[in-house]
């Protein structure tokens, strides 16, 4: 929720809209513990369309839990669009996450008794704002669904549901969107489309965007990719192509094996 007064870190630049501070996640009971995140801070601009990328089990998606408020860090601080992310109970914690974050998952998760139009506005009525069935028709035209307002998630294809997922994310106008491997479960050509939707919400409407994925491909379309491992970020690259991606990643992959089998050694 909103930190205890609401109040914005003294030193938030203007138009931030994401912020972690030393974000330590860990993970298990004491003497079985993993530290899947290890003072992560960093900060995102509005308007802006990160990548973030990392070996598997480096941490990515603990940290996009984290940051989105479905997961709690055990040290350090969350804000969003300014506002805390504190521990003030889980209900708060939802109300935050309605009011301020979409989110996007591999796996879609419609509803599957709800229409495209009826999964599109749900949010809104989560949030306990007005079921707006223009907003809700004009962003699902935006996807290029327009036609489609009536239909189960069932009678779509992969990369249509996953546009209605989009179109979901984006009906509230959230803060930021965190999208979780948004593509890994789609083709070639539907995996493109998504992802030039997810840029083009940014170019056209300012929307803030974190996106893990495994893809390289995927990546190049960020403005920027941050590099996780072992709970730390390691690396930065501004406007990635795919090939100096996937270098950096073959790179990551091979230092990583190497510190830990020098210190298992
Ligand atoms: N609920 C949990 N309980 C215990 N350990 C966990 C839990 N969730 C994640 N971990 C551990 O935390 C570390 C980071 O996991 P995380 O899923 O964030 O990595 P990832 O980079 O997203 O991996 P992948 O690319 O394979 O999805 C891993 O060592 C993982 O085993």
């Amino acid at each position: 929720m909103i930190g205890r007064k609401g109040q914005a870190p003294a030193d938030q630049p203007p138009g931030e809209a994401l912020r972690l501070e030393g974000v330590r996640k860990v993970y298990g009971a004491e003497g079985n513990q993993v530290m899947a995140l290890d003072g992560v801070s960093l900060s995102l601009p509005a308007g802006s369309f990160t990548a973030v990328m990392g070996p598997s089990g480096s941490g990515k998606s603990t940290l996009l839990q984290c940051a989105a408020g479905l997961d709690r860090p055990t040290e350090g601080r969350v804000f969003v669009d300014g506002a805390e992310l504190s521990g003030d109970g889980e209900a708060a914690l939802t109300k935050f996450r309605r009011q301020r974050i979409g989110f996007v998952f591999q796996q879609f998760n419609l509803l599957p008794t709800l229409s495209v139009m009826q999964n599109v506005l749900l949010p809104l009525r989560l949030a306990g704002r007005k079921a707006d069935r223009r907003e809700a028709r004009a962003v699902l035209a935006r996807v290029g669904l327009g036609e489609r307002l009536d239909h189960l998630p069932a009678e779509l294809s992969g990369g249509q549901q996953q546009r209605v997922a989009i179109a979901r994310a984006l009906v509230t106008r959230p803060r930021v969107v965190f999208a979780d491997e948004p593509t890994g479960a789609l083709d070639t050509r539907s995996a493109r489309d998504v992802l030039s939707l997810l840029q083009e919400s940014v170019r056209m409407s300012g929307q803030t965007i974190v996106m893990v994925t495994h893809d390289p491909v995927a990546a190049s379309y960020a403005d920027a990719v941050l590099y996780l491992a072992d709970g730390r970020i390691v690396g930065h690259q501004a406007a990635p192509t795919a090939e100096a991606v996937a270098e950096r990643m073959t790179h990551l992959a091979d230092e990583v094996e190497r510190q830990r089998t020098t210190a298992g050694a």
